[in-house]
């Protein structure tokens, strides 16, 4: 409180990274309290900076799930380095996710070296050590020190949520004195497609595994209010060949229908209503290098 009692809040902007599946989504969940970026067993699940919202009394965190960072090497991810560094010069602090199971990598050493860059504190967090013991913990803390990078470094669990309240607590000191920049209830300012878009694609990858890469991408088109309590999304899988096309139609159609009955189920639980979903798989050929098309998708 200030002297003339009004509340002091703090706000600002986080910024996550970390190398592919080492639990960004699942730490944004557990930070947020809600399902607001889709969790994978999948590496590059999260192409899109999903931002995940937490709003108590004293602070406001918004979080930037940045997309896995790697070198570039097609046009796709040279798009998502340039919004990597954008996300970190227009943040308050970094937040680098590390994997205790499989220590510091050259992985690691390229995004904190993208981080020594950014004009704001950084802190590490090293991930998953419920599979580590105390240990191995302490070998991937001193390999997270070496990496020289960070003045703070923090053991957690995302899953467990161990460690996870001490490290939001640190990272709210973080923030500058100031409003909140969303609506207390918002957890997510996401467009609403873009976010069914990521449920049904979740979807997708649980269930066709490592036949079908990480090239499918999902476009909802369409949300429309049909009836009372019935809303219909119309949702495009596109996917680089037809070989993939097959594998996710799958013989006479079991696979897909098996995608769209868990996809609705899903969109039915974040929507709060019946769901139909009209989902196809459409093939495009090397949409990772069709700019016209990761606009539509919003993956800028
Ligand atoms: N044991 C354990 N597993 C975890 C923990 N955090 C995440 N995982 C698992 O690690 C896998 C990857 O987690 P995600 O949260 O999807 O990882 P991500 O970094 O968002 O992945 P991308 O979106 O692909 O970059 C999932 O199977 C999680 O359940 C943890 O603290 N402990």
């Amino acid at each position: 409180m200030t002297v003339d009692g009004a509340p002091t809040t703090r706000s600002g902007f986080v910024a996550l990274a970390g190398r592919p599946n080492v639990g960004k989504s699942t730490l944004t969940n557990a930070i947020v309290g809600a399902k607001v970026a889709i969790v994978s067993d999948k590496p590059q699940t999260t192409r899109r900076a999903i931002r995940g919202v937490r709003t108590t009394p004293d602070h406001q965190l918004i979080l930037v799930d940045l997309p896995g960072v790697q070198r570039p090497r097609d046009v796709l991810t040279e798009r998502m380095q340039g919004r990597v560094e954008s996300e970190l010069r227009d943040a308050d602090a970094a937040l680098l996710l590390l994997n205790a199971e499989q220590g510091v990598g050259p992985g690691d050493r390229f995004i904190a070296a993208l981080l020594k860059r950014a004009p704001v504190p950084v802190v590490i967090a090293v991930n998953k050590i419920d599979r580590c013991s105390k240990h191995e913990t302490a070998v991937v803390l001193q390999a997270a020190a070496d990496l020289e990078v960070a003045d703070d470094i923090f053991p957690i669990s995302a899953r467990g949520g161990q460690g996870v309240q001490t490290l939001v607590d640190h990272l709210a000191g973080l923030l500058p004195p100031g409003p909140y920049y969303f609506p207390p209830e918002d957890r997510s300012d996401q467009a609403e497609n873009v976010l069914l878009a990521e449920l049904v694609r979740e979807q997708v990858l649980r269930r066709t595994r490592q036949e079908v890469p990480h090239s499918v991408e999902v476009e909802v088109g369409e949300i429309e209010d049909r009836e009372d309590d019935l809303i219909y999304v119309r949702a495009v899988a596109w996917v680089e060949t037809d070989s993939q096309k097959g594998i996710l139609i799958g013989a006479g159609g079991r696979m897909i229908r098996a995608i769209g009955t868990a996809a609705r189920r899903e969109l039915e639980r974040e929507l709060g209503t019946r769901v139909h979903l009209d989902l196809t798989v459409r093939v495009r050929k090397s949409w990772r290098t069709d700019e016209r098309l990761l606009d539509r998708l919003g993956i800028e």
